[in-house]
């Protein structure tokens, strides 16, 4: 499985997914850089966290009109599959890859905290390693992770089973309290029509060694990458 790791300027945690690819699949990403016109070959794209072009604008709105992004949307249409983590969901909206928007955050704050999801869906790439309906802790750390989508978007997604994860209380339901940043329906991840492409808030990638505190987000990648024997 070979992975490729986008990095634009501002982006911060791509150092983190790096060490989660190579905890799980035992190989190296490759990095690259937003100024390339092409992605290496690779059978997962990863799009990580951070602060492309200082969240200026609107978060990723500048990243997605990088040189890579053509390339990017070449490799969508293809299926190759990518990950979007919080900057990169962003990113992944701002392309159009993905509908909807992430907005501020209705409390306005920035959070910085552990999240509980539930995961919707088992029978996706994504979520192979989880149950469904179970209840993974994910850290979050975001300004703007309201995500918003009109209802007729929003009812496609949901009918769809577009959804993959969603805030939720420690009994898994989906509440008003746990929707942490006022995100419709309490939106967490979504995937594109074809499954080959999730957005997601949260950071799997932050909870992935006993030093983390938690193994939650390594469901994630054991989906996605082959186990390490
Ligand atoms: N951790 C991150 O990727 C931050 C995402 C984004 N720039 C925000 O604060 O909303």
């Amino acid at each position: 499985m070979k992975t490729a790791i986008l990095v634009f300027p501002g982006t911060n945690r791509e150092h983190d997914m790096a060490a989660a690819v190579r905890s799980i699949s035992g190989s190296d990403p490759m990095m690259v850089w937003h100024a390339e016109t092409q992605i290496p070959d690779a059978d997962l794209i990863i799009l990580p966290g951070g602060f492309s072009y200082g969240d200026y604008l609107r978060s990723g709105a500048i990243a997605a009109r990088s040189p890579i992004v053509a390339d990017l949307l070449d490799k969508a249409k293809q299926g190759v599959r990518i990950l979007g983590v919080c900057n990169g969901f962003q990113i992944l909206t701002e392309t159009g890859i993905l509908p909807g928007a992430l907005m501020r955050n209705a409390g306005l704050h920035f959070i910085c905290k552990e999240a509980l999801l539930r995961v919707e869906r088992q029978d996706t790439i994504f979520t192979s390693a989880y149950k469904k309906n179970q209840v993974m802790r994910c850290p979050v750390a975001h300004h703007d992770g309201n995500y918003f989508a009109d209802d007729e978007t929003l009812a496609m997604l949901e009918d769809d089973g577009r959804v993959l994860f969603r805030y939720c209380d420690a009994n898994g339901e989906i509440t008003k309290d746990a929707n942490i940043n006022g995100s419709r329906n309490n939106i967490a991840g979504i995937m594109n029509a074809r499954g080959t492409i999730l957005g997601m808030m949260p950071h799997p990638e932050n909870l992935i060694e006993d030093l983390h505190g938690g193994l939650d987000g390594r469901g994630l990648f054991e989906s996605l990458l082959e186990k390490v024997a």
